[in-house]
């Protein structure tokens, strides 16, 4: 099977952004391993399909699938993406964009200089919602990874985020503890891990060890969980910079009930197409 795609990024956070709307696509986990595979496919962090809508208020039906194969209910630097893929690939004109996704509804605002500004919805703060099995809702929950207990935030975006506060990210053993908490038992469909370093009240460092890739460049979704929970902590204000290991993104939340804003940009890297 030949298929055309669109190779992207949102600051380093790559994707394979494929048209799901004008061709048939019938891809199994192992294609999708295929795809992001960096040696013998195109390589990247997750493979995004544009599909055509589900029901009569939403544009395009957005779906997420992680370099293993597993698909995710949100991806935040991939929708600045999809919505630069749909103007790209003539599918729409318009500039403002609604998707579904597994996760839920979203609008993505096309703005100038490839620019995108996502409405990622409120976020989800009950436990039966992030998923994470705990009794009852708490603004931190404890986990304990290799017999150390950590006090980590935990929430949904549309899809699972696991949030530690750190001293400075560059030193703070995310290659040991990223996939202890991405697999860890408390969250049964895995998580997202956030290493989030606070440098004033309007600044944070960021990395994320996410569910389903490894450590990426960025992760919209991951900005903007991090950004909810410090808030609800009270060391953030409401509109703040993130720095990821790939860039910067802006993210707005005007609390609870409220939805989150991820504003950042978009980059087409090549096209082409592959047999699998
Ligand atoms: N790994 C995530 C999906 C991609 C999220 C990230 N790339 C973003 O920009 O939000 C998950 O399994 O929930």
């Amino acid at each position: 099977m030949a298929i055309r795609f669109t190779k992207m990024h949102g600051i380093g956070n790559d994707f394979v952004v494929l048209d799901g709307v004008t061709q048939q696509l019938q891809l199994k986990p192992r294609d999708i391993r295929r795809l992001a595979d960096r040696r013998r496919g195109v390589g990247c962090d997750q493979v995004l399909i544009a599909e055509p809508p589900g029901r009569p208020d939403v544009d395009f039906r957005y779906r997420i699938f992680n370099a293993d194969g597993s698909e995710a209910g949100q991806c935040g630097n991939g929708a600045r993406c999809f919505a630069r893929f749909l103007r790209h690939r003539k599918l729409t004109a318009k500039r403002l964009i609604t998707v579904e996704t597994q996760g839920g509804l979203m609008t993505l605002r096309v703005l100038d200089k490839h620019e995108v500004e996502v409405d990622m919805g409120a976020p989800r703060l009950e436990p039966a919602d992030i998923p994470l099995d705990r009794p009852a809702r708490a603004d931190s929950y404890d986990l304990t990874v290799d017999g150390e207990t950590l006090r980590v935030g935990a929430l949904s975006m549309g899809n699972p985020h696991a949030v530690l506060r750190v001293d400075d990210v560059a030193h703070c053993d995310l290659e040991r503890l990223g996939p202890e908490i991405e697999g860890h038992p408390a969250f049964p469909e895995r998580v997202n891990a956030g290493f989030a370093e606070i440098v004033d009240r309007g600044t944070l460092r960021l990395r994320v060890y996410e569910r389903g890739a490894g450590e990426t460049l960025a992760c919209g979704s991951g900005a903007c969980a991090a950004v909810v929970w410090g808030r609800r902590q009270g060391w953030l204000d409401e509109q703040v910079t993130v720095h990821l290991p790939g860039g910067k993104l802006s993210v707005s939340w005007a609390g609870d009930g409220e939805p989150v804003l991820l504003r950042g940009p978009t980059a087409i890297a090549f096209e082409g197409t592959i047999r699998l």
